[in-house]
């Protein structure tokens, strides 16, 4: 017995009132997130270490198996369409939307094999999570440093067709919990002409009905998922660069708007945007 007991006596018998307030709720389900991607990241890295010795693609497989035990944590349902259209056996651009760091559930359930990720190069410095992203053979980028990003997009383009590889891209560049889609930025639309490859969009729907941060809502819920036909890139140049994000941007939204629960075309369930968590 240690002196501590009495406040760990006291901590768990408040566990459940607190648990029952939506605020506390609230934090301790993002919390208990941010502690199941570093847990298992540190239990993912060492697997990956001990079956591949080392950063590569094929180590997404390991930390999918991983991630997807989270949504039974959260009483999250995934609900797909289309699926199969991400495990052809040629090379692609999958772009997405983008709403939270939840997504990375959405991401790992749809996931095809031999499948990169660009993401920004902040991410490579959380510890475990760093780690184990470095090992899947994520692609880090400085959104700070257009050029050096380009560039490091720009290498992907070159070894896409000659590997075989998929890159999974998040056109809007950034979080975006707000009830629609921001404008996308070009890279992955240069990506997928530079290596005349077609471009697949994902549908998420709106996390709103079961998350909203603003209003320190986090239930259990289903995410809609559609995988949109691949748009073809071949023959396309540069010039055709703003028609074919166009086309992208607004097949995304419709989708976005018709399988998101209570969103309509102004992108408004009631509720005000407000930054992401
Ligand atoms: C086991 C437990 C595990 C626990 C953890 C769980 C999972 C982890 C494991 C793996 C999962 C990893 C998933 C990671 C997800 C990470 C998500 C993110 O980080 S999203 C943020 C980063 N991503 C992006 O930013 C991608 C999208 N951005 C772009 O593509 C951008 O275009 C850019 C290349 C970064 C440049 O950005 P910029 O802000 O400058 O915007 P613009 O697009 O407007 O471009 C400006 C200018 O440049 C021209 N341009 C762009 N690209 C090119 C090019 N390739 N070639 C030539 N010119 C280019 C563009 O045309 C613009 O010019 P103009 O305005 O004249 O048209
Ligand atoms: C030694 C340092 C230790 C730091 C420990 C930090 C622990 C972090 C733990 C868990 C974080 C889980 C992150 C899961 C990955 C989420 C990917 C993601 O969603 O990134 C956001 C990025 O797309 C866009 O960022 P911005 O919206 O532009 O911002």
């Amino acid at each position: 017995m240690t002196c501590l007991d009495p406040w760990v006596l006291l901590l768990l018998l408040l566990l459940p009132v607190l648990l029952l307030n939506r605020t506390t709720n609230f934090y301790f389900k993002i919390c208990f997130y941010c502690v199941l991607c570093v847990v298992f990241s540190v239990v993912a890295c060492v697997v990956c270490f001990l079956r591949h010795g080392g950063r590569t693609v094929r180590n997404m497989s390991i930390i999918k198996r991983f991630v997807r035990i989270f949504k039974y944590f959260y009483g999250l349902q995934l609900e797909m369409k289309g699926a199969e259209k991400l495990h052809e056996d040629k090379p692609c651009v999958i772009i997405s939307n983008h709403q939270s760091i939840l997504d990375m559930m959405g991401l790992m359930e749809i996931l095809p094999r031999n499948c990169i990720q660009i993401a920004k190069r902040e991410l490579l410095y959380t510890g475990p999570v760093g780690l184990i992203m470095y090992l899947g053979g994520v692609i880090f980028i400085n959104r700070k440093r257009t050029s050096t990003a380009m560039s490091a997009m720009e290498e992907v383009g070159n070894i896409l067709v000659q590997k075989n590889l998929k890159v999974w891209i998040y056109p809007e560049g950034t979080r975006n919990g707000s009830y629609d889609l921001l404008p996308f930025k070009k890279g992955a639309f240069y990506l997928a002409v530079q290596a005349q490859v077609p471009i697949i969009p994902v549908v998420y729907s709106s996390f709103s009905s079961f998350y909203q941060p603003e209003k320190k809502i986090f239930t259990s819920g289903k995410i809609k998922v559609e995988v949109l036909d691949p748009i073809k890139t071949e023959g396309m140049t540069v010039d055709d660069i703003p028609k074919l994000l166009e086309t992208c941007h607004s097949l995304m939204r419709e989708t976005f708007f018709r399988i998101s629960d209570k969103l309509n075309e102004k992108g408004t369930n009631g509720s005000t945007s407000q930054p992401v968590q």
